[in-house]
């Protein structure tokens, strides 16, 4: 597993804007949706990408486009939804799949509710989108999923990630897939009760939760 924890002023401030507090949802969403454009330049630097001929007004040129078979985006359902429209706007070609997950609070698991994925995954490039990355139960769970229909290439984006997290999807993973997770920070831990420190909130309940 290859960790890159994005480290750009741009995204220092807006990511401390969306700490806080005192941050509404609807500026909370569009944060995050900044956020994640920033972040898609970083997860998408090893793009599949095929030669493409085409001519300039001037002349002849070799260069290239995205190539086939598209690649997937899955947002991880509901958190992972506020990042989806920032993902496809680098990667407008990109197929969308969907995977619904939610943790317990009490005991942390989690339990998949929805899916609406393709049946075979192979050969795809597929970007996994949750702006948290807390225990690593459901970023593990997503991929376990996506690595059951095919996939190999997965590279998971998220907003902030705890420590212990990342290792748990390195020790979960490695010997099985090529995954990269691209997030904007990298912070303390986790608290007694799984939320990362100091994080930002439940992202679910931030994003769609009550405007204040
Ligand atoms: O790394 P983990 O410990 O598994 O926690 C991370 C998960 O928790 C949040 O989702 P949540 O379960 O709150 O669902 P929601 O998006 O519907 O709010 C978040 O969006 C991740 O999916
Ligand atoms: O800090 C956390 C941990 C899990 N899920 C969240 O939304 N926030
Ligand atoms: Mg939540």
């Amino acid at each position: 597993m290859h960790l890159h924890v994005a480290d750009h002023p741009l995204i220092t401030h807006k990511l401390t804007v969306l700490r806080d507090e005192r941050t509404d949802s609807p500026t909370f969403r569009r944060l995050t949706e900044e956020l994640v454009t920033l972040l898609a330049y970083e997860a998408t630097r090893d793009v599949r990408v095929e030669e493409r001929q085409i001519r300039t007004p001037v002349g002849p040129h070799t260069g290239a486009r995205i190539a086939s078979p598209r690649p997937m985006v899955v947002p991880i359902l509901r958190a992972g939804l506020g990042m989806l429209e920032g993902m496809t706007r680098l990667l407008p070609t990109a197929e969308v799949g969907f995977l619904g997950m939610v943790r317990n609070e009490e005991t942390l698991e989690i339990s998949t509710y929805a899916e609406r994925l393709p049946d075979d995954l192979t050969g795809r490039q597929v970007f996994v989108v949750d702006p948290m990355l807390a225990t690593g139960g459901t970023l593990v769970e997503a991929i376990n999923f996506l690595l059951k229909r095919g996939a190999r290439d997965v590279v998971a984006v998220c907003l902030v990630a705890a420590p212990e997290g990342v290792e748990t999807v390195r020790r979960e993973l490695d010997d099985r897939a090529d995954v990269r997770v691209v997030t904007a920070a990298l912070d303390e831990g986790l608290n007694d009760s799984g939320y990362i420190v100091p994080g930002l909130g439940d992202a679910g309940d931030r994003l769609y939760g009550l405007t204040d």
